[in-house]
This record gives C-alpha cells, structure tokens and sequence, in this order.
C-alpha cells in the first residue's frame, strides 16, 4: 500500500460544511493513509480560511500531511485524488434547490474544466454543493476526458436520514437497518424506498405494517428534512452534511459493506428506466474505487411513480443549466 499522501481536494472550505468536513478528513475518518488537504475558496475568504488552517494546525493531526490553500482552482485541483466539491451558496428559508441553478451553475463549469486539465488519473469527484445532481452534471459534461463514472452527487445525507427515521419508527438500531435506497434526485422529489430495505433481514414496509406513516410522515420527513433544518437553525444542515460527505467518500475508496448497500447519485445509463446520462440517486456497491448500480430489483407501481416524478425534474434540470449554457 502506498504511503504516498491522499490528495483531497475541498471546495468552499471557510464555509458552515468545510468547518467540519476538513477537522473529520484530517483526523483519518477516510482511513490511516496521511491526507492533504488542498482547499479553494473564494479571494474574500481566503483570510478566513487561514483561521481554520491554524486551528488545523493547532489539532496536530497525524494523519495530516499538509494543506494548501488558494482561489486558483487550477492550483488547488493540481493531481488530486479525490474532489469534494461543496463550495455553493445554500438556499435560505422559502426557496427550493433548484432556485439555485443559476447562481451555483457556473461554479461547476468552471470546477469541471480545471479538473479536466489537472486532477489525478484516478480522480474520483463528490458534488455536495446544490443543486447537488445538476452541479454533478455541469462538472461531468465539462470534464470530457475524465470518466463520467468519477462523478458523484451527494444523497447520502437522505439515506442516513431515511435509515434514522426508520430506526425510531421501528425501534431497531440503526445498524440493524439495511439496504435503504434514495432514489432519483436530492430534492424534495427524491423517493425514499422502504419497499427493498430490510430491518433485521425483514423487509421494511412490511416490519412498519403501516402504508399511511410511510407515505405521510416517512417519504415528506426525509425528503424535507432539509428545509425543516433551515426553519429550525436558520442555516442549512452542516455537521450531518458534511459527515455524509465523508460516509459517502470513504464507502466510495474502500467499498461497502457486502451484506449492504448505500444511495448515490450517479449517471445513468439507463438502469431502472432512468433516462440515459443523468445523474440520479440509485442503490449502489462500491468496490476497489468503482460503483455499481444494484440490478434486478422490482419496482412496482408506487415506487415506479415516484422515481419517475424524481427523475422529470432532472430532466428539467438539465434542460434549464442547457438554455443557461452551462452545457
Ligand atoms: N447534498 C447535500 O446533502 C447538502 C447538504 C447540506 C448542504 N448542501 C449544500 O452545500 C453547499 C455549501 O453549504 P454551506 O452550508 O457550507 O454553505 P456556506 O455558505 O457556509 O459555504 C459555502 C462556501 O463556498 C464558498 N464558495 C462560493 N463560491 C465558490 C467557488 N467558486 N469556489 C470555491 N468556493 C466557493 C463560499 O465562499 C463559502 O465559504 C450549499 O450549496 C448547500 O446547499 C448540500
Ligand atoms: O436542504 C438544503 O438546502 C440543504 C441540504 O441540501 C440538506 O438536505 O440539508
């Protein structure tokens, strides 16, 4: 195994994400391989971002090889291995992600150019910013020479949301629950499924017995959840984002586990009739540093319309960063 240092990229790093994300990274929550940190932001908060590199310091990590930081997304995207790119305004009370488009959009242009030109042959790409699918997009269609498979939104966070709420209902501990699956995109769409999870090895909907709380009260909490967190903290969800951020990216380089899967928004080639190149929330495995989209489930109506309505508005997605030329 190499002792080489991890080069990991964080965008939007002096934000309420990177503030727990980069302590969790350098204290070795992706494994005991030394890490390096390489962190963009924006000019006006470089000054900022050099608080928290002396308090990363100030940790005396062993697992922290070094830390650069800068505005230069050539620079800092320079041979990493692995970009988590979450630097994007959130949205505030009252808005959908979506409202977002115009104003992150260009982020991920630009993002997805510079990691074309100088990331690692073996970059693998976490889009955390919203929203979260159509920025993965932007960056994979403006990376042509990296495989788009290297690309990923994040929908971990409603997975691990998804998986609390149905420990509570049914009082199982979390790690008794299994292969939760989110399905389509990370929004107030996305289809939370209890129909092919399993609490101790029952299957889900049928250890809840209850189809009212799963349609009224399980799918809006988790698809929700977000917004809930934004009218409760004023702000938008940062420990458990960026905690997911790490679950997801760790399961990503060294596999999940074999009798589990995980959610990620990843492109489509067509599986479960999701049309072709979008990138949408499936049940995946991961292993050596790829994914796979678990096959073979049956999806019946209920389900069937809710991933539909989920990937419709990624269609519109894509449609809206197309006119904006953002692809
Ligand atoms: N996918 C998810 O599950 C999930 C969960 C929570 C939050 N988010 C999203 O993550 C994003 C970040 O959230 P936050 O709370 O940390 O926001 P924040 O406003 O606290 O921080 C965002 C940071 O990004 C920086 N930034 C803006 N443009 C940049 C650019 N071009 N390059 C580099 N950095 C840039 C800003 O200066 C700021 O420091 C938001 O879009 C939010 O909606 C996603
Ligand atoms: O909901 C938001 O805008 C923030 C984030 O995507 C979340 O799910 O908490």
């Amino acid at each position: 195994m190499t002792s080489e240092p991890l080069k990991v990229a964080v965008t939007g790093a002096a934000g309420q994400i990177g503030y727990s994300l980069l302590f969790r990274l350098a204290s070795g929550a992706l494994g005991d391989r030394p890490i390096e940190l390489r962190l963009l932001e924006i000019e006006p908060a470089l000054k900022s971002l050099e608080g928290v590199v002396m308090e990363l310091d100030d940790c005396a990590f062993p697992t922290l090889a070094g830390v650069e930081i800068g505005a230069d997304a050539e620079k800092i995207f320079d041979g990493v291995n692995l970009a988590l790119l979450v630097g994007a305004r959130p949205r505030g009370p009252g808005m959908e992600r979506g409202d977002l488009l115009s104003a992150n959009g260009a982020i991920f242009t630009a993002q997805g150019k510079a990691l074309n030109a100088v990331a690692a042959d073996d970059v693998r790409i976490g889009v955390t910013g919203n929203p979260a699918n159509t920025n993965a997009l932007i960056a994979m269609t403006n990376a042509p020479d990296i495989p788009r498979e290297r690309f990923s939104a994040l929908t971990r966070l409603d997975h691990n949301r998804a998986i609390s709420q149905l420990a509570a209902k049914t009082g199982a501990k979390v790690t008794d629950i299994k292969k939760m699956t989110i399905w389509g995109n990370h929004s107030a769409t996305q289809y939370p499924d209890l129909f092919h999870a399993e609490v101790n090895g029952q299957n889900a909907a049928e250890a809840v017995g209850d189809q009212a709380w799963l349609e009224n009260d399980f799918i809006p909490t988790v698809a929700k959840r977000g917004a809930a967190i934004i009218e409760a903290r004023g702000s938008s969800s940062a420990a458990s984002a960026a905690s997911a951020t790490i679950d997801a990216a760790r399961d990503w380089l060294h596999g999940s586990a074999a009798d589990d899967w995980v959610s990620m928004a990843v492109v489509s080639h067509g599986e479960y009739d999701v049309p072709e190149g979008l990138i949408s929330s499936f049940p995946v495995t991961t292993s050596g540093g790829d994914w796979s989209i678990v096959e073979g489930l049956e999806i019946d109506e209920f389900s069937r319309a809710r991933i539909d309505a989920s990937t419709a508005e990624l269609a519109d997605e894509r449609n809206a960063v197309t006119e904006l030329g953002l692809i």
